[in-house]
């Protein structure tokens, strides 16, 4: 089965997201999407007088902050991209770590950064694989907001790259899972400035070296951490590509992103 991640900077431009979509719908058999979305909250949070605040790629959620994330990711953008999946025949259920208790999570505990609101799962085990397959069996297509719940009636704000991660481990015993993390550029990159400079494929060791020669930063660390930790977890395989590269899963040549593997092939 697939997993797909689609990032902040694509669901920002309804165009991009229009023609991902478009091609998401066709992807053949069981699929599950999980969304982001920080940009267009840090943005609609700036119109409401909230100022965005992140330490290493996580976002500071205090109490009015989480109530924005809960309206953008799981009213505003959650739902319209259900609508929009249904209108190309999709039949997509829109859901948060809360609902069918999904995705439990506990408030990250303060140590030097106080993250709020901010929830952390403590592993694939606690998700509750059984109702998402209940959903998948049933022909239904998953659509998850970032948003996980601490069982005691809050919702949390967690990464969406993290829970893309969690949920393709947790289900990898029961499908073979493709985990596809889809942004706006064409993969990794080993120039920034160039968007054609895409590194094929990355290990481990390789990864090492990219971040300590600060060509990999900011939200591609914790992407690949994630990417990394499903692959050892059991998920068949991971790819970073643009949005734009799904129709070319199918055929593993094609693909013209990053694929990530354990040790260098
Ligand atoms: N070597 C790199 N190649 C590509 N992107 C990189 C690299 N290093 C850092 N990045 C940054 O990582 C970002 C993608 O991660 P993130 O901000 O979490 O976005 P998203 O959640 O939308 O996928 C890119 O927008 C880019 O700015
Ligand atoms: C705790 C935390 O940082 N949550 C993220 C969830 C959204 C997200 O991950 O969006 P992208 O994938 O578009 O970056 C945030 O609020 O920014």
């Amino acid at each position: 089965m697939y997993i797909i991640k689609i990032g902040g900077n694509v669901l920002d431009n309804p165009e991009r997201l229009q023609r991902f979509l478009i091609d998401f719908a066709q992807l053949p058999g069981p699929k599950l999407l999980v969304h982001g979305g920080g940009k267009i909250a840090s943005t609609i949070g700036l119109q409401l007088g909230i100022q965005p605040a992140y330490v290493e790629g996580r976002r500071l959620t205090d109490a009015e902050t989480l109530k924005l994330v809960t309206m953008v990711y799981a009213g505003l953008i959650n739902k319209n991209v259900v609508a929009q999946l249904q209108a190309l025949g999709c039949n997509a259920i829109g859901m948060t770590g809360a609902d069918a208790n999904a995705i439990p999570a506990t408030k990250r505990p303060v140590k030097t950064v106080d993250y709020g609101f901010a929830g952390d799962i403590a592993g694939p085990e606690t998700i509750n694989a059984t109702a998402i397959r209940a959903l998948l069996d049933a022909g239904l297509t998953p659509v998850f907001a970032p948003l996980t719940h601490d069982g005691q009636g809050s919702l949390l704000n967690t990464n969406a790259d993290t829970i893309a991660s969690v949920l393709a481990t947790a289900l990898a015993p029961y499908y073979k899972v493709q985990l596809v993390y889809c942004f706006e550029k064409k993969g990794v990159l080993s120039d920034a400035q160039d968007d054609d400079s895409v590194i094929s494929a990355i290990d481990q060791n390789r990864y090492q070296e990219l971040k300590e020669k600060g060509i990999v930063t900011d939200g591609m660390i914790p992407k690949l951490d994630n990417a990394f930790a499903a692959l050892r977890q059991g998920v068949s395989a991971v790819l970073i590509g643009e949005a734009e590269g799904l129709p070319s899963l199918a055929d593993s040549e094609a693909f013209s992103g990053t694929t990530i593997t354990l040790r260098h092939a």
